[in-house]
């Protein structure tokens, strides 16, 4: 877990893990919109307008969408660890993360619509049973797989 953000600070509240987050590190937000749901409808309008529909089977979304996180991986490749931010990074390495994780996000976004998986519930749901997963008094601050604390 990042030492960076409010998580962290509840995290902290909450079970008295010692990682403080640095006191002038103000916490970072997304935009309210675009939502997924908008995503998904503009991409849809995107790919009908050039008759990309039939490219766009679930096996095909896949692959592309794997072969974008490479592109992401690829920007991070070699650099040793890499802090919260990107301190250091110049504006078009910035921008070049981003439009690569724009394209995994588009993909996935796609992917989901073509596989009827209600993507924002089904990942809000997942969060759900990874609190349920990983309760707070047993695992704060450790990074243990769910399956190591089974015999606790
Ligand atoms: N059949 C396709 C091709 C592209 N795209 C969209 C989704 C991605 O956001 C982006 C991917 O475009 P490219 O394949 O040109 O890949 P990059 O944008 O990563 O370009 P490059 O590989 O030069 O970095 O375009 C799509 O929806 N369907």
């Amino acid at each position: 877990m990042s030492a960076t953000n409010g998580d962290d600070i509840n995290c902290t509240r909450m079970c008295g893990d010692n990682t403080v987050p640095p006191k002038d590190d103000l916490p970072f937000t997304f935009s309210q919109e675009p939502t997924l749901e908008q995503l998904r409808q503009t991409q849809n309008t995107f790919s009908k307008e050039r008759n990309w529909g039939k490219f766009h089977q679930p096996r095909n979304l896949l692959l592309a969408l794997v072969g974008e996180v490479g592109e992401l991986a690829e920007l991070f490749q070699w650099r040793g660890e890499v802090k919260d931010g990107l301190p250091g990074w110049t504006e078009p390495e910035r921008e070049h993360v981003a439009q690569e994780m724009s394209d995994v996000l588009i993909y996935l976004v796609r992917l989901a619509e073509k596989c009827h998986i209600d993507l924002p519930t089904a990942a809000a749901r997942k969060i759900e049973l990874n609190r349920l997963k990983y309760p707070v008094d047993k695992v704060c601050g450790s990074s243990k797989k769910y399956t190591e604390y089974t015999a606790d």
